[in-house]
């Protein structure tokens, strides 16, 4: 079965334009899992252009469902982490002035690095999940850092769909082929949408979790946040 988390980045990039607390991030968190999502996602990225630091520790007593917080394990991310102890963990190798994440890790040559800080979160009974592309030998390379599972960076299949090019998906089912065959939980996520996430789940053997946020967050514009995520969950089964 796999499971819908929502990223609520989206809405803190709202609260933040105005300087309030409107939208409220936690009411929200709160409001999507009432509304069926298993999970919430947040990225606090250095500058807290979005999700702050605070959000972090304010949500952890509100997340019942599985709390998934993604991030460049810098020094204080790490410490921001082991203080929260979300469910999960999963460490994206972003550049600090990146406008969204862009990249899945070279675990080949970051294998050392890896290794150590997953220790460290497994260590704190925190699941950890680590953002690749669908490459095999970097797949490969996450078994050997110790990962309990993998995040397929999805924006090249999405965009390649959405042009109608159905081709795309073909490396990701290789990847999930190979991470199943290591016993690599599989998550997925960046661009994920409405339009695409049945076609993927559906070629995607194994896969445990999708993270979902601008599209579902745009689509809620139109649609209404709680029948956006039934769609989803329905696209899921
Ligand atoms: C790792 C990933 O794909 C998502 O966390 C994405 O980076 C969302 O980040 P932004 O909301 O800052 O675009
Ligand atoms: N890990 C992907 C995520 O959390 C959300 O990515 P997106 O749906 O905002 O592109």
């Amino acid at each position: 079965m796999t499971k819908l988390s929502v990223n609520i980045n989206k809405i803190a990039t709202l609260r933040n334009s105005r300087g309030g607390d409107v939208p409220n991030v936690v009411k929200f968190a709160k409001d999507v899992q009432r509304f069926g999502a298993e999970g919430v996602t947040i990225h606090p990225r250095p500058d807290e252009r979005h999700i702050r630091y605070q959000d972090a520790r304010d949500l952890k007593s509100e997340v019942y469902t599985e709390y998934n917080i993604e991030g460049n394990p810098i020094d204080s991310f790490v410490e921001l982490v082991l203080s929260v102890k979300p469910t999960q963990v999963t460490l994206v190798p972003d550049a600090v002035d990146a406008i969204t994440s862009n990249a899945g890790w070279n675990t080949i040559k970051h294998k050392g690095f890896l290794t150590d800080v997953i220790k460290e979160f497994q260590q704190n009974g925190i699941r950890t999940s680590i953002f690749v592309d669908p490459v095999l030998e970097h797949i490969e390379g996450a078994k050997a850092a110790g990962t309990d599972r993998i995040e397929l960076y999805t924006e090249a299949f999405a965009h390649q769909y959405n042009l109608g090019d159905t081709k795309g998906i073909k490396p990701y089912v290789d990847s999930a082929m190979l991470a199943n065959t290591l016993g690599l939980g599989i998550n997925a996520g960046h661009d994920l949408s409405l339009e695409n996430i049945e076609f993927f789940k559906k070629n995607i053997p194994g896969l445990l979790e999708v993270s979902i946020g601008h599209a579902l967050i745009a689509e809620s514009l139109y649609l209404g946040v709680e029948n956006v995520i039934q769609m989803y969950l329905r696209k899921l089964k």
